[in-house]
């Protein structure tokens, strides 16, 4: 298991002053972000305040208008999703970009199949199922998913187990950090927490987690920090273990200000 992440633990993802305008609409108004090596660190905001746009910057998805990325402190210039997965960044989204016709394996592996010389050498390769369903079945058991068989179809799988091979698949796959936005909406509560307790999986396993939620009772359940973003800024990064969840509410919605806070509120 990772030591407890602390403010010695190095910055595997740094932003500062990302701004992006979508026309007239200011998504973000120089928002700074880090993420430390070994941590969850989720983010909050009321809807609006620029989450979504904040995380698209830092999985190649959005290029911003302003602003540097930093990764691992070298600048980074993410240009499209390839580059940031490039880099070892996978981003899991709300709305499962899994195949649910396709087996569990195949799903593991879309889009970088393991392939073998076929025979035709290196011309026709051939995807080498055997293989990706012995790998599927390792990495599977290395974070624990308690999945029967690899070779049933998505479409079989409850919605968190479906959520489980999508954080599977993205842990298996990331070298740096992993983004999930809204794992656990619309997940029951037997569900939800399964989920949960895979992110701590991925976190101990030593990938950092960054964890976009409305879900207040999984963000103090799971989360090391707590990045609020207000307005297209960062307001303040809390520790759940030293402020109440109304006190967090109350910063996210602008009804109260960070200096109203006592200091060991405060992350650092
Ligand atoms: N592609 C886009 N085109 C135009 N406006 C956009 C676009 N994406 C985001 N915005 C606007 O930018 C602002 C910030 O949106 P963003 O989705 O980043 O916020 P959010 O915190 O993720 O919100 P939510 O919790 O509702 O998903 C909003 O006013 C939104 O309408």
């Amino acid at each position: 298991m990772s030591t407890a992440p602390n403010a010695q633990s190095p910055l595997v993802i740094q932003a500062k002053g990302l701004v992006k305008r979508y026309g007239q609409v200011t998504a973000l108004d120089g928002a700074d972000f880090e993420l430390r090596a070994g941590e969850i660190l989720a983010v909050i905001g009321d809807n609006g305040a620029g989450k979504s746009s904040l995380i698209k910057c830092l999985a190649g998805a959005t290029i911003p208008d302003e602003g540097e990325i930093y990764l691992d402190g070298q600048r980074a210039h993410f240009k499209s999703p390839i580059d940031a997965r490039r880099a070892g960044i996978e981003t899991v989204y709300q709305d499962l970009a899994v195949a649910p016709a396709m087996t569990i394996a195949e799903n593991l592996f879309l889009g970088r199949e393991i392939r073998r010389p076929g025979f035709l050498g290196s011309v026709l390769q051939v995807i080498d199922k055997k293989k990706m369903l012995a790998e599927s079945i390792a990495r599977m058991n290395d974070l624990k998913v308690g999945i029967r068989s690899m070779t049933q179809a998505v479409e079989t799988l409850s919605g968190g187990q479906r959520q489980c091979v999508a954080v599977a698949r993205a842990a298996a796959f990331a070298q740096h950090v992993v983004i999930m936005d809204e794992p656990t909406a619309a997940l029951g509560v037997k569900e939800g927490n399964m989920v949960l307790e895979l992110i701590r999986r991925v976190r101990d396993k030593g990938l950092p987690v960054i964890l976009i939620s409305h879900n207040m009772p999984h963000v103090f359940e799971i989360a090391d920090r707590i990045h609020i973003a207000r307005l297209g800024k960062r307001a303040a990064v809390v520790d759940p273990k030293h402020i109440s969840m109304s006190d967090t509410v109350a910063v996210m919605t602008g009804a109260k200000s960070v200096d109203e806070l006592p200091a060991q509120a405060l992350a650092h």
